[in-house]
């Protein structure tokens, strides 16, 4: 007999839960409820688009498996296939599953340990924009995009100073434009079927945006090309240089025919998506955080101290690891609040979970805001403790339970990094300022990220 997991209260007869989805400012209410739902009826539960079901699952089992199943994200994803289609992000499994593995070491702990003095560099040059606005409260979404952005430019495009115009500009506007075209297809259902989307206003502005990202990155493309032949560059992975994550592609693509200059491109727009939203959402939580628990903030304040021997300098690649409270304050922030709070993918083959069979064709969305407040987090879940993240008795005995860069195989291939610039810019704050918010006004809206869009502001003022 075919069982059925529950449904999230508030589905209207024929449409479902459609109408949740039309307004931008309700999104995020329905998720949350619909998390807290499902972590209430077992871990399983179905939302209605229409007639058709979306699988929300919180159980950490039951969504590891899953996932490793289903390596085909969900067709939301694909709105921005003219960008990014064979993107780490969106690709189907098979190029995924060959890619991935090429592109890999270009992540690992050895390459992105070269990135550090880069990081350095940008977190300082943020701590001297703020110097101007001490005392005055700050929203910090342009100063962390432009942050954020620099760094990733730098760090996997390669651009030169001169060329950070271009990024700070051009390519950065041009991203934050697209992003919100793909949030007003998103609301609009009709606009999800390519016959009107085709005709669409919204399809003739991205057209222009998504060119304007093209004629911006084939320039740069093609003249690195030229300066790698021209220096007979040799890459290889024990190569401790900065190497930006574009001279690997084109290495690969010259040496192994790996990829096509437009799958090069798909792959650099790919991480900057993946980074900079993601980062900039995640420095403004953890700011909010030690701006409002001040014994935390004292704390990382004297870790630091003593990482740094009380000495005035840069943070070195042996010092980030010894930064273990203020690691414990990251995941702790993102453990209450995913900056990805939901995953989905397409369910390509009929799959048993638990009692329940998922048919081939539907969707299947983790919420990882609820496996962070499920109950193996103990009674004090919603609480922020950074403490239990120093105490293995503390924490969970799952594999699965932290999952805010994702669950199985196909994990954020950036986490290391994120941790990195995380650690390097807060430390870099938090030894000159002192940093004030006020959580209890905080607000969000679904945006893919978690983006806060009340209460968030931060005050700094000068430690003495
Ligand atoms: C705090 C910051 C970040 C968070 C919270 C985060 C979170 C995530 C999550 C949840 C996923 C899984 C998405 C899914 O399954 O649909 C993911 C995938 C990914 N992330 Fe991140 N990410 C962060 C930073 C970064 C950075 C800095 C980069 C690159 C420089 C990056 C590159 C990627 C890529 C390429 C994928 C796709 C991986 C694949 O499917 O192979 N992320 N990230």
């Amino acid at each position: 007999k075919n069982l059925m997991p529950p449904v999230v209260p508030g589905a209207l007869p024929l449409i479902g839960h459609t109408h949740h989805f039309t307004e931008f400012e309700k999104i995020w209410n329905i998720l949350e409820q619909t998390s807290l739902f499902t972590l209430n009826n077992g871990g399983i539960s179905i939302i209605k688009i229409c007639e058709y079901n979306a699988y929300i699952l919180t159980d950490p089992d039951l969504s590891l498996m899953a996932y490793n199943i289903c390596l085909n994200k969900m067709y939301f994803y694909h709105f921005t296939d003219d960008l990014v289609a064979n993107g780490l992000i969106t690709s189907e499994a098979q190029t995924w599953k060959i890619h991935r593995k090429l592109i890999n070491p270009a992540f690992n702990q050895q390459n992105l340990n070269n990135f550090i003095d880069e990081m350095n560099v940008q977190a300082k040059r943020l701590v001297s924009e703020l110097s101007t606005t001490l005392g005055k409260s700050v929203n910090m979404r342009k100063p962390l995009v432009r942050y954020t952005m620099n760094i990733t430019s730098r760090t996997t495009l390669g651009l030169n100073a001169e060329d950070q115009t271009l990024v700070e500009k051009d390519y950065a506007h041009a991203f934050e434009l697209l992003s919100v075209l793909y949030y007003q297809r998103a609301t609009k259902p009709w606009l999800h079927l390519p016959f009107f989307f085709k005709r669409s206003a919204l399809k003739r502005k991205q057209d222009k945006l998504t060119e304007t990202v093209k004629n911006i990155l084939t320039p740069i493309i093609q003249k690195r090309r030229l300066e790698m032949k021209m220096n007979s560059y040799i890459n290889n992975e024990n190569d401790d240089k900065f190497q930006p994550v574009l001279n690997r592609l084109l290495h690969l693509a010259d040496e192994q025919n790996a990829f096509t200059d437009t799958e090069i491109r798909e792959h650099l727009n790919t991480f900057v998506i993946a980074a900079y939203d993601t980062t900039t959402v995640s420095l403004t939580l953890i700011l909010m955080m030690i701006g409002w628990h001040k014994d935390v903030q004292e704390r990382i304040y004297n870790e630091i101290q003593e990482v740094l021997n009380n000495e005035d300098r840069d943070f070195t690649k042996n010092d980030l690891p010894k930064l273990v409270y203020l690691e414990a304050v990251i995941k702790e922030t993102l453990r209450l609040y995913p900056t990805v709070p939901y995953i989905g993918r397409t369910v390509n083959r009929d799959i048993a979970l638990g009692k329940y069979t998922l048919p081939a064709g539907s969707t299947c969305a983790i919420s990882l805001y609820g496996i962070h407040r499920h109950p193996m987090w103990g009674k004090d879940a919603d609480q922020f403790i950074p403490d239990r993240w120093l105490d293995p008795a503390r924490l969970p005995n799952h594999p699965n339970a932290f999952v805010a860069f994702g669950v199985g195989k196909r994990y954020c291939i950036g986490k290391q990094y994120a941790m990195m610039v995380m650690k390097t810019v807060i430390g870099h704050i938090v030894n000159q300022y002192h940093v004030h918010s006020d959580l209890s006004r905080l607000k969000f809206q679904y945006e893919v990220v978690l983006q806060p869009t009340k209460g968030h502001r931060i005050t700094y003022t000068k430690r003495t």
